[in-house]
């Protein structure tokens, strides 16, 4: 008799944790390689479960498909490690009890990372060795990712007529990630030909119980609950978990009163946990009907819009000649030179102050911080630099919201320098997340939405500017990515510093069929060395032959250089202010005046070009 047929009359118990269990015996590489080098260990392990009272165990091969094995390098054992898997398993069994095969979800917090195609082709390798070698059924576990879990149930189906149970992971209490119900998750995949759906993972009883109060007994297929032991702790360098077997024997019968009909464990479970599931449940017949409790539903549109005091850049930009001047913080705690700068900036009337993150990845006073100040105390707008360097995605989500707490709408997401570049070049990047899906999650936020799809109560009013590197060998590219940036949500974008006409005229043309504005980037040289260093070692920078040349003739004079420097700016300031509204003036070496003196000369040109150009309409007219 198949498990399904059992399961018509009996609860059935399935087996716990194997990866934690391992890890937990001191295993800290691929566990599934465990099934050739280890396989009495596997076998005790699936033994142990057995005599614990599980009617059905899993294949030790959770992420033994090529996408998971190839950070080992094993992705040519597929094979081999998914065939012994189900003879080890097979070995285990002493008395009546079913193997099932078990294939685990690769998509998680970030779904898009790995296509469906790729999913789908290793998805594919798997089951079919898994097939070949002979389980009783498969276990599809830990999907985050519906779409995903859709797509190779489908293909499961199509391969074979063996029962299969379909796990989803629940983000919290009656929804997935994407904030898909769970009842509705479910009901999509018994449509889709699974004869078991249920969660697994991730969290533990409590959770799983109060989302199963909210789930009708399925119509044809059973239900399913592997609940986690506990949340994982860290200490002293290891996760744990800290259930206990007792926790779990007193919440089986309400798996059972949800209409669970097959209980077992997942991470941080052991032989003790699927004891305690067995013992209480030993002899009870499964419930038929079940009371649903109306589940919550989540409204999102509720969440209130944040009203900003002044108008985004990109409108101010889109509308008139706009000036924004960097002016980085401070890499020593004395901020007096960096608050005069402002204040004469600010009076010079620019329309904000950028300050870029940790740039060339060494540390400076942070940017939300001093951005802050400038706001309260001289009443300029600050526009803060945020990288995907220092922060991880939790890092990430709570600066954003802290930056909309201080009331500091205006951003620019950028990946940020390597960590190498920096002062310390052993410091991990983390870079959890790409520009564009910086973008994207600001955006989120924007809608009220954390990055993980919760409600915020609120929705922030961040205006995204995105970075443009046109120094690069393929300028169609780097507006490809411009596009992309665009898609992702991006506001306006704001470039690196360009040191020739020419190279305006050809930015102009290649981004006119652009719907963002630019502001595009100037910054003074100060010298022949700061040129040629400039030139040659930071990231993103490239100057002319002429333009260093120039330089380099006042190589031994070094007011002079700097002076030729603010002349060159000035002649490129004319240029671009011909082409674009938008001007970023970089301050070099904290020098203000140069950027008070380039920026007033900005205000008077783009004043001189609107003049000229509304004379021109007169007479046209
Ligand atoms: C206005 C501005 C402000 C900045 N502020 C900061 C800051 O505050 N802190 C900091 O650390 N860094 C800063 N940077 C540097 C920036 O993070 C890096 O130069 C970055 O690689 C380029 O911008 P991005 O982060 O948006 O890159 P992305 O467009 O996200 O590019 C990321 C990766 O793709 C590569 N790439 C980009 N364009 C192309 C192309 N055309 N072809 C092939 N590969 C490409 C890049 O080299 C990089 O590895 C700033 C850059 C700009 C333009
Ligand atoms: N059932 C598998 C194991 O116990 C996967 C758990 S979820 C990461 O190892
Ligand atoms: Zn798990």
């Amino acid at each position: 008799m198949s498990f399904l047929e059992r399961m018509k009359d009996e609860i059935l118990i399935a087996d716990g944790a194997m990866g934690t269990l391992l890890y937990s015996y001191g295993t800290d590489s691929c566990f599934e390689n465990l099934n050739l080098s280890h396989a009495e260990q596997i076998q005790q392990i699936h033994e142990a479960y057995i005599l614990a009272g599980a009617n059905l165990i899993q294949t030790n091969t959770y992420a033994a498909n090529y996408l998971k094995l190839q950070r080992y390098g094993l992705e040519e054992q597929v094979k081999e490690i998914n065939t012994y898997a189900v003879r080890n398993a097979r070995n285990a069994i002493k008395k009546d009890a079913y193997v099932v095969g078990t294939i685990g979800g690769i998509r998680g917090i970030r779904p898009n990372t790995v296509s469906i195609e790729e999913i789908k082709r290793s998805f594919r390798e798997q089951l079919y060795c898994l097939l070949l070698e002979g389980v009783d059924g498969i276990l599809l576990e830990t999907y985050y990712d519906l779409e995903e879990l859709e797509h190779i149930l489908a293909i499961t189906r199509k391969e074979t007529d063996l029962p299969i149970i379909a796990q989803v992971s629940l983000h919290e209490v009656g929804i997935l990630q994407d904030q898909t119900p769970i009842s509705e998750a479910l009901s999509r995949l018994e449509k889709l030909g699974a004869d078991v759906v249920g969660l697994n993972c991730r969290l533990g009883p409590h959770h799983m119980l109060l989302t199963l109060e909210g789930i009708p007994l399925p119509k044809q297929a059973y239900l399913s609950a592997y609940p986690n032991a506990s949340m994982p702790a860290y200490t002293d360098g290891k996760f744990h978990y800290e259930g206990d077997s007792e926790y779990f024997r007193q919440s089986a019968r309400d798996f059972r009163n949800q209409g669970v009909r097959l209980l077992g464990g997942c991470c941080g479970t052991t032989p003790d946990h699927i004891r305690a599931f067995a013992k209480e449940l030993k002899g009870l017949p499964p419930i038929t009907e079940k009371k649903v409790k109306n589940s919550k539903k989540i409204i999102i549109s509720n969440s209130s819009a944040t009203l900003r005091e002044d108008p985004p850049l990109q409108d101010i930009v889109k509308e008139r000649a706009s000036i924004i001047v960097e002016l980085d913080p401070p890499k020593k705690l004395n901020t007096d030179k960096f608050f005069e700068g402002a204040k004469a900036l600010k009076n010079i009337g620019i329309d904000a102050i950028t300050l870029a993150d940790n740039s060339l990845a060494s540390p400076r006073i942070c940017n939300s911080a001093i951005g802050y100040r400038i706001k309260k105390e001289i009443g300029t707008r600050p526009l803060v630099h945020i990288t995907c360097r220092d922060r991880n995605i939790i890092g990430l989500q709570s600066h954003l919201m802290g930056l909309h707490t201080l009331g500091l709408h205006d951003v620019l997401a950028v990946t940020g320098d390597p960590a190498r570049v920096g002062d310390f070049p052993g410091a991990s990047s983390v870079y959890d997340m790409s520009s564009f899906e910086l973008i994207q999650m600001i955006k989120q936020l924007n809608a009220g939405l954390s990055i993980s799809g919760k409600d915020l109560g609120e929705k922030t009013a961040f205006s995204v500017g995105a970075a443009f590197n046109p120094n690069v060998k393929s300028l169609d590219r780097a507006v490809q990515r411009l596009e992309k940036k665009i898609e992702y949500g991006a506001d306006y974008f704001i470039s690196q510093p360009i040191f020739s006409e020419e190279k305006l005229i050809e930015v102009h043309g290649a981004i006119k069929h652009l719907k963002k504005p630019l502001y595009i980037g100037l910054m003074p040289l100060t010298s022949s060395k700061n040129a040629e260093y400039l030139h040659h070692e930071v990231p993103g920078i490239k100057i002319s032959d002429s333009i260093r040349a120039r330089m380099a003739e006042l190589k031994d004079d070094s007011i002079l250089a700097a002076r030729e420097g603010i002349t060159i700016t000035k002649s490129l300031i004319d240029a671009a202010a011909e082409l674009f509204n938008g001007i970023y003036l970089i301050t070099p070496f904290m020098r203000y005046e140069i950027s008070v003196e380039l920026s007033a000369y900005a205000h008077e040109t783009s004043a001189k070009i609107s003049r000229r150009r509304q004379n021109a309409e007169v007479t046209i007219n």
